[in-house]
């Protein structure tokens, strides 16, 4: 819950004020240096700060001197002067020294709760521009803020600068052609191409050539002579992504390219320099492959010189919700959606969520609430992601409302499982067709409506 500061020696207004903030925390602080001590403590985002302090509560050198004090620790901090009714020229003066917004007494209720609720708003936004710039300071392209992310993220700045080959470790969706993207960026190639192949996706006959390139004549097919990925790279930068799925007998071919810096096209006979930075990826346990002979040992220390464990998400703490956010304003975007945010049930449960296919999952869910999702804001439900139980216990009204949940909740899930096929959802539902369409009017579900 937020938090706000109350500094004031009246202490009929601290109640009035306790009463009449709603939905955050409020602390109090009579004179400056408890002032200081509770924002030491609590850390409020907002402070309001009556500038008739003791000793002399008639002046407000006491209160502007607090203001400044405040500022100067936590600058980011949204203070609102409040004055006594004719002290407008004090007021301009808090303002000048960085205050955010100044009122007047005596305190309306409605008119104190819009201004803070403004301030909160604003040192939302700001704390949220701070995390996105702090993270785009360095490798541009990686969003987070987690300490996991960080390391990761520090340790491929600084072997960006070098020529060593490294190795991105990490399960699937966690980002490594991001990382080894930003790599190339960070490194004086930057300028030249950053070409990436997937081991895993091309069959095995072709992906030595794919790599290697091929003369005129080579095999029946081969018209003219073509440059390989690394050829292509030359200059900057190569991903092999998947190198754990390398075929064993490519891999020596590989090796002499690694250590030699040479390569033969397929067919030729003529050994070609290349000046290449190699990134190499895998979410196999190459270590285990070394064991079982089915990855060249030297070769493993060859693309391994440094490697980088990119965290699962699950292991980035609030890194889950910066991204969210991040993708929920580019997918608002593209699809001219008109979602704002996130409920808190949403919020709560995007924590929850183990995230196995990590960011790619997150992007999916996220595309698909924000085309789906029929208010303002993205529910738990919208992203086919459960509350907790104790959550539910404590919003639900009635037996029915339980059944309309639940039943909404598996319908929706099961839309998704389809890929949005009614008849496919109302398979996996166990229901006909029919009873699957009166379920979607009675609940009405309408965007399952539409596109069927
Ligand atoms: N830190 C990040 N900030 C923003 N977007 C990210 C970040 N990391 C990954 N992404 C996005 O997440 C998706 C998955 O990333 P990427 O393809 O790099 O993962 P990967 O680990 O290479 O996956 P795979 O092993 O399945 O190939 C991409 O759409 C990418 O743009």
């Amino acid at each position: 819950m937020e938090k706000i500061l109350v500094v004031d020696d009246d202490l009929g207004i601290q109640k009035q004020l306790k009463w009449a903030l709603k939905g955050v925390e409020v602390v109090f602080a009579g004179d400056r240096s408890s002032a200081i001590a509770q924002l030491r403590r609590f850390e409020p985002s907002v402070v309001t700060l009556d500038l008739g302090l003791p000793p002399d509560p008639t002046n407000a050198s006491e209160g502007l001197q607090a203001l400044t004090d405040i500022l100067q620790l936590a600058p980011n901090t949204k203070v609102v002067v409040v004055t006594g009714n004719d002290d407008k020229e004090n007021a301009l003066r808090a303002i000048e020294l960085g205050a955010y917004d100044y009122y007047q007494k005596p305190i309306d209720t409605d008119t104190i709760n819009l201004i803070i609720q403004r301030a909160l708003h604003l040192s939302a936004l700001e704390d949220e521009n701070r995390a996105l710039s702090k993270s785009s300071a360095s490798m541009g392209r990686i969003i987070g803020n987690s300490d996991a992310i960080l390391g990761a993220a520090r340790k491929a700045e600084k072997i960006a600068q070098t020529d060593i080959s490294a190795l991105l470790l990490g399960e699937s969706g966690t980002g490594k052609e991001v990382f080894a993207r930003s790599i190339h960026e960070c490194s004086s190639r930057k300028d030249k191409k950053f070409v990436a192949i997937n081991c895993a996706s091309i069959p095995e006959n072709l992906l030595e050539s794919e790599l290697f390139g091929y003369e005129k004549g080579a095999f029946t097919g081969a018209n003219k002579t073509t440059l390989g990925k690394i050829e292509l790279a030359q200059g900057g930068t190569l991903f092999l992504d998947e190198i754990g799925d390398m075929p064993i007998g490519l891999q020596a071919k590989m090796l002499r390219f690694l250590q030699e810096r040479v390569i033969e096209r397929v067919g030729g006979r003529q050994e070609i320099p290349v000046d290449v930075r190699v990134v190499c990826a895998t979410h196999r346990d190459l270590h285990e492959m070394v064991k079982q002979e089915t990855f060249r040992e030297d070769l493993f220390y060859r693309v391994g010189e440094i490697s980088i464990l990119i965290p699962p998400l699950r292991d980035r703490d609030d890194d889950i919700i910066l991204l969210a956010k991040t993708f929920l304003n580019q997918y608002k975007e593209e699809y001219s959606a008109k979602v704002k945010g996130f409920s808190d049930d949403a919020i709560n449960a995007m924590r929850a969520h183990s995230w196995k296919g990590n960011i790619r999952e997150l992007q999916n869910k996220l595309k698909s609430s924000v085309v789906l999702a029929e208010g303002a804001l993205i529910t738990a439900d919208d992203l086919g992601l459960f509350v907790t139980e104790e959550e539910a216990d404590t919003r639900v009204f009635n037996l029915r409302e339980v059944r309309e949940i639940a039943e909404t909740k598996a319908i929706r899930r099961a839309y998704m499982q389809a890929e949005q096929n009614v008849s496919k959802t109302a398979e996996l539902l166990g229901v006909t067709r029919p009873t699957l369409y009166s379920l979607i009017d009675k609940y009405r579900l309408d965007e399952l409506k539409s596109k069927n």
